[in-house]
C-alpha cells in the first residue's frame, strides 16, 4: 500500500531541491515537497487543498488527464511503457503561464508492481510563455514547444548542433540560450558570421595571427576559435563557407588544433560547436558546393526552428513581446484588425520582419494604437470571407458579451464537425490545446 510508505516517500520528495510531488495511479496528489508549494500554494489554494486535486487539474486547470485534452501525458507514457518520461508542458503557476520539463519516475514496490509516480518538475528558464521578460525566446505553440524541448536535451552535452531555418526564425538566439543552459553557459559564446567573411580573412579572424605574418600585422591577432576557449563558438551561415575553407574548418573540428597564421606550434581549442544555416545542406553536398564529411560532423543533433507560419498562434505574443523590447513600444499595441492583417500575412523574413514592421508601427501609431494604415501595404490585406462578412452583420443587431459569443460559435461548430476537435481547431488556425481550453471554460 502506498499510504503505508507515505512518510519515507516525503522524506524523499524533501530532498529534491526542484518542485516535486508525488501522484497516485489515478492522477492525486498524495504528497509534496516545499519547492513545489512554494509555486502552487496560492491564495485559493491551501496545502491541503492541494493534495486533494489532480495534477492535470492543478497544472493546467483541465477537468481530465492531458491526453484527453490534446496533450502528450507523461503518467499515461510511464504505464504503458513502465519506463522514466519526460515531457515539455505549459503549467498554470501563480506567476502565469510557463515551460515546465515534467519528469515522472514510476515508484514500484518490492514486488515491481507500480504503486505511484514522483514527479519532478524543471522550470524552463531559456523561453518565456508570456511577454513579460526582457530578452530571450519566447513561444508557446505546438511547433515552437517542440524545438524547445529538443534544445533542452541538446543542451547538457557537448554535442554539435545544426540549427536549420529560414532567415529570420531566431537562430541566433537559440544558439545563444543553448550556450547560456550548458555547461559551458559562463564561458565566452562568440558568433562567426561566416557569410560575410571575405576568404582571405577567413583563416586570420577563425585562427588568429602572428606578428609579422603577413604586411600590416603589426602585432599578434587573437582569432575567434581563442576567444571561444571554453565556451561556444556560433558559426552562423555555415552554408556560405567557400571550399577552400571548409577543409580548415574540418581539421580543426577533426583535430581539435589549429595553427594561427605566421605560427608554428599547432594550439589547442576548446569550444562547443553550434552551427546555422537557411540553406538545404544536403542539396549542397549534392551539388558539390558543401563537403559531405563536413556536413556529417556539424550535424549531429539537427533542430528545426519553425517559421513564423509554422507558429502563426504565437504572432500576439510575440508582437506583444517586441512592442515592450523596442524603444518607444512599451505604450503602444496593435490594433485587432491590424494583428488580424499579420495573421494573414506570409511573412518571409520571419519574426525580423515582424520586429521591422513593428518598429515601423511605432513611429507612426501617434495615439498609442498600430492600426492597418499604420503597416507596410503589403500587409494590409486582410481577407473577410463573406460568411464572416454575414455573420457579423447578424450579430451586430443583438450585441452578446464576447465570452458568450465565442460560446455558442464554438458549440455550434463542434456539432457541426461532428465533435472532431482536431479537425475544429485546423480550421480555426488555433492547437487542439488552445481550443480545448476555450471548450473547457464553456463546461
Ligand atoms: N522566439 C523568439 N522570441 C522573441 N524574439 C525572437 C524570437 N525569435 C527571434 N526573435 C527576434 O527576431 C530577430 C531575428 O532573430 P535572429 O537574428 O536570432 O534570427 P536568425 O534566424 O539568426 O536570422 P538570420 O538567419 O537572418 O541570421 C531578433 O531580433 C530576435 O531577437
Amino acid at each position: 500500500m502506498i499510504s503505508d510508505r507515505l512518510s519515507e516517500l516525503q522524506a524523499l520528495l524533501d530532498a529534491i531541491p526542484e518542485p516535486a510531488t508525488l501522484i497516485s495511479l489515478d492522477y492525486r496528489i498524495l504528497a509534496t515537497n516545499r519547492a513545489y508549494r512554494s509555486i502552487y500554494v496560492s491564495e485559493d489554494c491551501s496545502p491541503q487543498q492541494l493534495l486533494q486535486k489532480t495534477c492535470y487539474a492543478v497544472s493546467h486547470g483541465y477537468d481530465r488527464p492531458c491526453d484527453l485534452a490534446g496533450e502528450a501525458c507523461p503518467l499515461r507514457r510511464c504505464q504503458e511503457t513502465g519506463q522514466r518520461q519526460r515531457v515539455l508542458h505549459l503549467h498554470q503557476t501563480p506567476r502565469g503561464e510557463e515551460h515546465v520539463d515534467v519528469e515522472l519516475t514510476p515508484v514500484c514496490s518490492a514486488s515491481g508492481e507500480t504503486q505511484a509516480y514522483l514527479e519532478i518538475l524543471h522550470r524552463v528558464r531559456e523561453a518565456a510563455a508570456s511577454a513579460g521578460a526582457d530578452e530571450g525566446l519566447v513561444g508557446r505553440s505546438p511547433a515552437f514547444q517542440q524545438m524547445l524541448a529538443l534544445m533542452r536535451r541538446a543542451a547538457p552535452s557537448d554535442i554539435s548542433v545544426l540549427l536549420l531555418g529560414e532567415t529570420g526564425t531566431g537562430k541566433e538566439l537559440v544558439a545563444r540560450a543553448l550556450h547560456d543552459a550548458s555547461a559551458r553557459g559562463r564561458k565566452p559564446f562568440v558568433t562567426v558570421e561566416c557569410s560575410g567573411l571575405p576568404e582571405t580573412l577567413f583563416e586570420s579572424e577563425l585562427f588568429g595571427h602572428e606578428k609579422g605574418a603577413f604586411t600590416g600585422a603589426v602585432g599578434r591577432k587573437k582569432g575567434l576559435v581563442e576567444a571561444a576557449h571554453g565556451g561556444t563558438l556560433f558559426l552562423d551561415e555555415i552554408g556560405e563557407i567557400p571550399l577552400p575553407q571548409q577543409v580548415k574548418l574540418l581539421r580543426l573540428i577533426e583535430t581539435g588544433t589549429y595553427r594561427s597564421v605566421g605560427g608554428t606550434e599547432p594550439q589547442h581549442a576548446s569550444f562547443r560547436l553550434i552551427c546555422a544555416t537557411h540553406r538545404d545542406l544536403p542539396d549542397l553536398v549534392k551539388e558539390g558546393y558543401f563537403r559531405a564529411d563536413l556536413y556529417y560532423r556539424i550535424s549531429a543533433f539537427p533542430i528545426h526552428l519553425p517559421s513564423l507560419a509554422e507558429r502563426r498562434e504565437d504572432l500576439p505574443l510575440l508582437a506583444e513581446t517586441l512592442l515592450r523590447r523596442l524603444p518607444g513600444g512599451e505604450t503602444v499595441r496593435l490594433g485587432s484588425t491590424a494583428l488580424a492583417c499579420l495573421q494573414a500575412y506570409a511573412f518571409p523574413g520571419n519574426i525580423r520582419e515582424l520586429r521591422n514592421l513593428l518598429e515601423r508601427g511605432i513611429l507612426l501609431a501617434d495615439e498609442g494604437v498600430i492600426e492597418v494604415e499604420h503597416l507596410p501595404q503589403h500587409c494590409q490585406i486582410h481577407e473577410t470571407t463573406p460568411d464572416a462578412g454575414q455573420l457579423l452583420n447578424q450579430v451586430v443587431k443583438q450585441v452578446l458579451p464576447l465570452d458568450q459569443l465565442e460560446q455558442h460559435y464554438l458549440t455550434r461548430l463542434l456539432h457541426a464537425f461532428d465533435g472532431d476537435r482536431r479537425a475544429l481547431a485546423a480550421r480555426l488556425g488555433i492547437s487542439e490545446r488552445t481550443l480545448y481550453r476555450k471548450l473547457a471554460r464553456l463546461s
